[in-house]
């Protein structure tokens, strides 16, 4: 069993999601299960982008649990999308979001953490479906409530997951080859790093677009979770990041 994780750019138009879906293929062919994680599609100015949904109205300011539950829309928009384009592929599926998922969360609205996760409905739905999509970036609290997780939040639901139900390891989908020796848009002599330790990795995650958010890392670190970082246009060897 694996969790592979696509991010907004991974999502971004439909193009980009039949390469998600042949990687969905592909895993399902090799894991048998895979629990697929998605953020919002694309980034500003994509109507259902994280940073869109952030600005619907300033009223926002008013109430953080009314925009993390307008927020954790995009995620769920995502995954319905997924779900019924991999359909259409003839990959059965199944969405599982907020209490379905079994994600609870504590700490401040837009800023939450994964407190606990309890796997029972994903692993029930893994004997339906070998294939589960969970929205990422959000969780519930103990009041019930929906809360998002901080920005690049999703890559903390997918470690989290992977550790929850004991995966192999997590893939990361990403526009660029693997992790590089620094942001390959800022650095064009940077060259991709085949395999490091998640303390190596740490040191490049400092950095206003980390290519995987830090505190997610940490968590890799804590579970003891390996990651694949690799990109989603190319059949190409990604970087393999051990605990
Ligand atoms: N060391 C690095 N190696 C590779 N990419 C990096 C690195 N540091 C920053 N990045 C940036 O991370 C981006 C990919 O992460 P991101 O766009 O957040 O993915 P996702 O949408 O999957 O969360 C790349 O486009 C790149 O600009
Ligand atoms: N959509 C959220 C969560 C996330 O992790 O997104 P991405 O995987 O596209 O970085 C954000 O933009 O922060």
């Amino acid at each position: 069993m694996i969790v592979q994780k696509f991010g907004g750019v991974a999502m971004k138009d439909r193009d980009s999601r039949r390469l998600c879906i042949a990687h969905i293929k592909e895993g399902l062919e090799v894991h048998q299960n895979v629990i697929v994680v998605v953020s919002a599609i694309g980034r500003a100015p994509d109507p259902y982008s994280t940073d869109c949904l952030l600005k619907l109205t300033d009223a926002f300011s008013f109430s953080k649990s009314a925009s993390d539950l307008a927020v954790s829309c995009g995620e769920l928009i995502a995954s319905a999308i997924l779900s019924a384009e991999l359909e259409e592929a003839g990959i059965p599926n199944r969405v599982l979001h907020g209490i379905q998922a079994g994600i609870w969360t504590s700490g401040d609205f837009g800023d939450g953490t994964i407190s606990d996760v309890d796997p029972a409905m994903i692993i029930d739905s893994l004997k339906e479906t070998g294939c589960v999509i969970i929205p990422g970036f959000q969780g519930i609290n103990e009041f019930g409530q929906v809360m998002t997780i901080g920005r690049g939040g999703s890559d903390l639901t997918a470690i989290a997951l992977g550790s929850a139900m004991r995966a192999s390891h997590v893939e990361f989908f990403k526009d660029v080859p693997g992790i590089m020796s620094a942001d390959p848009n800022q650095t064009k002599s940077a060259k991709k790093l085949e395999q490091m330790t998640i303390r190596q990795l740490l040191p490049l995650l400092d950095t206003d677009r980390p290519v995987i958010q830090k505190r997610a890392a940490l968590y890799a670190m804590k579970k003891a979770i390996p990651l694949y970082v690799r990109g989603i246009a190319s059949s190409e060897k990604g970087t393999w990041i051990t605990p």
